[in-house]
This record gives C-alpha cells, structure tokens and sequence, in this order.
C-alpha cells in the first residue's frame, strides 16, 4: 500500500481545513474527509476518506449504485453532504461552517456527453465560462484563448465556427474539456467522461485528455465503472463499493494485491481455489503456489489473475481443453485439471483432478478441445479468508 493510501485509509476525521493534507500552500490537493450523504432511507455514501495529490490523476471505479457520481457531485459542490468535508488546495468548500457554491470552486466538471450548448459555437461554448469581453481588444484576446484551448486538446481551430452537432462524439469530449479548462480549475472532474464513445475513439480521447490535464499539473478526479479505464489512466485507484472506498492504490497494487475477493473479481477474472498455508506457500490443486505476504493461516481461498497461469511445456501442471473464448489478441481457455505431476514436483493434498480453471493465452495459437496442455505459474499467488 502506497503511503497516499495509508493515508487515504486513516479514518482520523479532521475538522480544520488548514491542518489536512499540505495546508494551504499546496494547490491542488484534495482532501475529502468522512463524507456521508443520504438520499432520503438510503445511505449511499458512508464515510468516504481520500487524498488526490496536487497535478495527480485519481480514477474511482465501482460497481453501478455504489455512489461514485454523488461522491463526484458533493466534491463539486452541486449537493451538499450530511456528514465530512471537503478541501481544495487548503481551503474548506464543504463541512462545518464551510459552504462554498459549485461557481466558486474553481473545479472544472466534464459530464458523460460533454453537455455543450447546442445553440452555441464550438467557440462560444468554449467561451462560455472566461470572463465576459467587451470591445474588439477584448474579443481578439477570447479568439486567440480559444484557439489556443482548441490546440491544447488536438483541435482544429477551424472547429471554432461549427455547432456541436457538427462534430464528432470524440471532439465534443474535447470541446467540453476545453470548456472547463478555460476557467483555469485547480481541479478537473470527469464523469465518465469517455464512456459514450466507442473502443478506438475513447481510447484516443482518453489519452489526449490524460496528457493534457497532466501537462497543466491539473489535479483530476475520474468516475469511471469501466476497470481498465480506470487502471491505464490514474495514478491512484479509489474502489468504492456500498458507499465505502474498499481500497485506495496504485492501478498494480489494486490488480495483482485486492484486499478483498468482491475487489480482486471487480477489477479483473481471477481464478479462486481452495487452498492450505504453508509458510509462505500454500498448496492448491494446481500443487505448491508461492503466496504474497499473509497473515492468514489454515485454509484459506486463493485468487490467481488467470495470466499468471501460463503454458509451458516443461511446466508442472496438466490439463486438458475444454473450450476455447477467442476475443482478439488473446483468448480464455478452461481446462480441465488432469494428474500425472513431475517426479519431484510436490502432490497436493487439496489436489483434485477434474477441477476446472481458466487461463488466459496468445491467440496466436488456439488449442483444440481435448489437447493437453502444461502449465506453470508465474508470480505471487493472494490468499482470502476461506468461504464461510
Ligand atoms: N438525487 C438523488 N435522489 C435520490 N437518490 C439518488 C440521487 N442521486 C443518487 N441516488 C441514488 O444513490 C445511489 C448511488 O447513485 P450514484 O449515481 O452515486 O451511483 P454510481 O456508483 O455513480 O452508479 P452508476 O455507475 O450507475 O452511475 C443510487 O441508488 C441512486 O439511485
């Protein structure tokens, strides 16, 4: 766990703004504290603690109804939390005495469609929040910043003339990003902001945008339900799960470390085995697994991400194809657990043929149904509390 996350962890709820986080000379840091809110009997969110380095890039995922937009909407000052607070760059904008309004905030807000003004130039909707210029000195100097926000988020200036119905899915995304950058934000919230888009667009999109608001060292906050959005474009990954945040880390640790099995298959398959600790091995029906550090002994469930189980023809474990999902570069196969280890391969005591698991392979080579393949694995496997 990184020390952000300790510290996004803490549950020390603290009431000056002043004395969270860097203080106030840290621009950009966000610091949201304990935050509840309610809507009517429903507790969606319940105490949500996190800490956003200033110019980082946090992403929360979770699943659907986990109350990752109203987390969103209380950071932006658009609802106003039962419990907790809210601090920007040293400065209280929710909890205590402390309200500041959603103009006020000096946070920029990018919604699912980019919400442009139809009736408005791509221009004007740029436009839209800079100060209001008056005279053709004035005027001159909103072109140029426009064409130059245009530039910013790989846009044509010529673009400036069209309505938003003029432009592509993708552009939009940019426009409304442009938009809210033209403010100046210490602080960029996107609410699934690509998830309109389609594969290849939205990953072009996503990556303009991530350098974009990198190069400002603009703090940014993405709600995203999409795993691998969230895993390739933050530095952070917050998972929320029944208004609580199940972990806060580095995309690799939330991966290959989940503290929790409903995270490990939130952000990824894995394949689940019952397992027994041995020091810091445990045996499975794939034989000896060398386990990530554990405090947990006895039996225990073990969780593989199924590229860790690879195919080796020298490898120490057999099985045999059941089926084949083929999907692009890679496919799954499920296998069908078979016997005959090595001689001086270790037999477990939990090994069971006919346990069948899934692995992920090269599409370069399919293998057909009923082929044996061997196999080892690769890397640390993470062991659970067993099923109840
Ligand atoms: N203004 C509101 N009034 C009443 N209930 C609300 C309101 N806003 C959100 N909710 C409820 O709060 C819960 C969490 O909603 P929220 O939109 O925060 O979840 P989410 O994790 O963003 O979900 P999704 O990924 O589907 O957008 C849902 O059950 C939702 O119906």
């Amino acid at each position: 766990m990184t020390s952000t996350a300790r510290r996004s962890a803490s549950t020390d709820p603290a009431s000056d703004p002043a004395s969270v986080g860097g203080g106030p000379g840290e621009r950009g840091r966000l610091e949201v504290r304990e935050l509840a809110k309610s809507f009517g009997a429903q507790q969606v969110l319940r105490g949500v603690t996190l800490s956003v380095e200033p110019g980082s890039t946090t992403a929360i995922v979770g699943p659907s109804g986990s109350g990752k937009t109203t987390l969103l909407r209380l950071i932006a000052g658009f609802e106003r939390a039962d419990a907790g607070m809210v601090v920007l760059s040293g400065r209280g904008l929710a909890g205590g005495d402390e309200w500041v309004p959603a103009h006020h905030r000096d946070v920029g807000y990018v919604a699912q469609d980019g919400a442009l003004f139809p009736h408005l130039t791509v221009g004007q909707n740029i436009a839209f929040g800079m100060d209001r210029a008056t005279g053709a000195r004035a005027r001159r100097a909103t072109r140029t910043r426009v064409a130059e926000l245009l530039e910013m988020v790989s846009l044509d200036a010529a673009l400036a003339e069209r309505r938003p119905h003029e432009i592509s899915g993708g552009q939009q995304q940019r426009v409304a990003l442009a938009r809210a950058l033209a403010r100046e934000p210490e602080l960029m919230l996107l609410d699934e902001s690509f998830s309109a888009l389609d594969a290849g667009l939205r990953v072009a999109t996503r990556r303009t945008v991530g350098a974009v608001l990198r190069d400002a060292g603009i703090t940014t906050v993405l709600v995203t339900h999409d795993q691998a959005e969230a895993l390739s474009f933050a530095d952070q990954v917050a998972v929320m799960r029944d208004g609580l945040l199940a972990q806060v880390d580095s995309p690799l640790e939330v991966y290959t470390r989940p503290v929790d099995r409903a995270t490990a298959e939130f952000l990824g398959d894995a394949v689940l085995l019952e397992a027994w600790v041995d020091g810091d091995s445990a045996s499975c029906s794939l034989g000896s697994v060398r386990l990530a550090p554990t405090t947990l002994r006895g039996r225990v469930q073990l969780m593989l991400r199924p590229e860790q189980i690879r195919v080796d023809e020298h490898g120490p474990i057999r099985g045999v194809v059941l089926d084949t999902d083929y999907f692009g570069p890679e496919s799954t196969v499920r296998l069908e657990l078979t016997s005959g280890r090595e001689p001086g391969c270790e037999t477990s005591t939990l090994a069971r043929e006919g346990q069948v698991i899934s692995i992920r392979h090269s599409s370069a080579f399919i293998a057909a149904r009923g082929t044996e393949l061997r196999l080892r694995i690769e890397g640390d496997a993470i062991a659970f509390p067993p099923n109840p």
